[in-house]
């Protein structure tokens, strides 16, 4: 049976009206929230800790700030939008001791909650309101009219109506306006850390630069490399997110078309689904949020030097330099602590 999609008309912002919403943090999640929140008319607060880089930002969006505990004393509705491995020790420290029976913790992802790194109270709400895409176009979009399809999940309904207040902030953050699918916390976290993963970032990231890397081996331009195997995959990407892969085939060349059904399969082949398969599994049994929190704990020491690879690759200069000229490339809004990506 198709799942249940709510849009505008399905969602009203009342239960949010005369309550005080905290977003603790005010990074990629927490700073679309809060924004696209405020200008939907709703009192949102933020939390953060003393020295955060991120108070002078949000105070100069023009917000109340206040540390984390006192946020989550004055608010009703809480969003949890630090991350997911510092979510334990700011829960723990600062929301736990504040959560009175009649609040509501909401998370954009169930991370914490699924792999029981954190255990509510049982006289609150807990419920997601899980945008399916990055806090920046969460935002973006919504300055322009538009809404990133959002997931709404229900763990906990202590007031009886847990789901219209995240029906509420879906639509306070343009969700409804992309359409809202209610799933449950095991779902959105295990499909979305597998989507990360082994799909958009990770297995798309991979692919592009073992593209990039074949083709500035063979000794063609790095140029040519970036814009045929970076570049232009927006566009592609863009033809298939307005039409689907069969409107992007319609518009790219029968000789592309081709090339894409015949060579396709043999790249992406059973045995690149059979390392999907066990990834999913080790998602599923909690292998990779246990690995996540020890390397988190243990000071990130392998994620810091693969990130540092990561950005020392020559794809970067190569796009650096290119997108310099390209007037057009949006530089990323600045949100929160967050550096900007140029
Ligand atoms: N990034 C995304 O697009 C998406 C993220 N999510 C989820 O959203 C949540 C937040 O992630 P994301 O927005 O990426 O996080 P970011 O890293 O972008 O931002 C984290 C924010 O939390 C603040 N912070 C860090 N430590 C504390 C603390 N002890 N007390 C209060 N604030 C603190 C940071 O402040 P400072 O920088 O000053 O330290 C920063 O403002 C996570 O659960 C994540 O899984 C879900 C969907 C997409
Ligand atoms: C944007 C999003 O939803 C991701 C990729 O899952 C994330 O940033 O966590």
């Amino acid at each position: 049976m198709a799942a249940t999609i709510y849009t505008e008309n399905d969602a009203s912002l009342e239960p949010l009206r005369g309550k005080t919403c905290a977003v603790i943090g005010f990074g990629s999640q927490g700073h679309a929230h809060a924004l696209n929140l405020k200008e939907s008319g709703v009192n949102v607060v933020i939390g953060l800790y003393p020295a955060s880089k991120s108070r002078k930002v949000a105070e100069e969006r023009g917000f109340k700030v206040l540390d984390t505990a006192d946020a989550v004393k004055e608010a009703d509705v809480i969003m949890v939008a630090v991350p997911d491995t510092v979510i334990p020790k700011v829960y723990n420290a600062d929301i736990a001791p504040n959560l009175t029976e009649g609040k509501t913790l909401l998370f954009s992802h169930g991370f914490a909650v699924h792999f029981k790194t954190i255990t509510p109270p049982d006289n609150v709400n807990v419920i997601m309101v899980a945008p399916k895409g990055p806090g920046h176009l969460v935002r973006r979009q919504y300055t322009e009219g538009k809404g990133v399809p959002t997931l709404i999940a229900i763990y906990q309904d202590k007031s009886g109506n847990a789901k219209d207040i995240a029906l509420a902030w879906a639509k306070g953050i343009g969700g409804t306006r992309g359409g809202v699918f209610e799933t449950s916390f095991k779902e959105e976290t295990e499909t979305d850390l597998f989507g990360e993963q082994v799909v958009l970032c990770g297995g798309t990231t991979a692919l592009v630069k073992a593209g990039f890397e074949t083709l500035v081996e063979a000794g063609y331009q790095p140029e040519m490399a970036y814009f045929e195997c970076l570049h232009e995959l927006k566009l592609i990407v863009d033809l298939m997110f307005e039409a689907g892969i069969a409107g992007m085939r319609f518009s790219i060349s029968e000789t592309a078309e081709y090339g894409d059904v015949t060579v396709g399969p043999k790249i992406i082949d059973d045995h690149v689904k059979a390392n999907m398969k066990a990834q999913l599994e080790r998602i599923q049994k909690g292998e990779f949020a246990k690995e996540w929190m020890d390397e988190f704990n243990a000071g990130q020491p392998n994620f810091d030097r693969l990130r540092k690879e990561g950005k020392e690759h020559p794809i970067e200069e190569v796009g650096g330099r290119l997108r310099s000229l390209m007037s057009w490339v949006k530089k990323r809004e600045i949100g929160g602590s967050q550096a900007s990506y140029e």
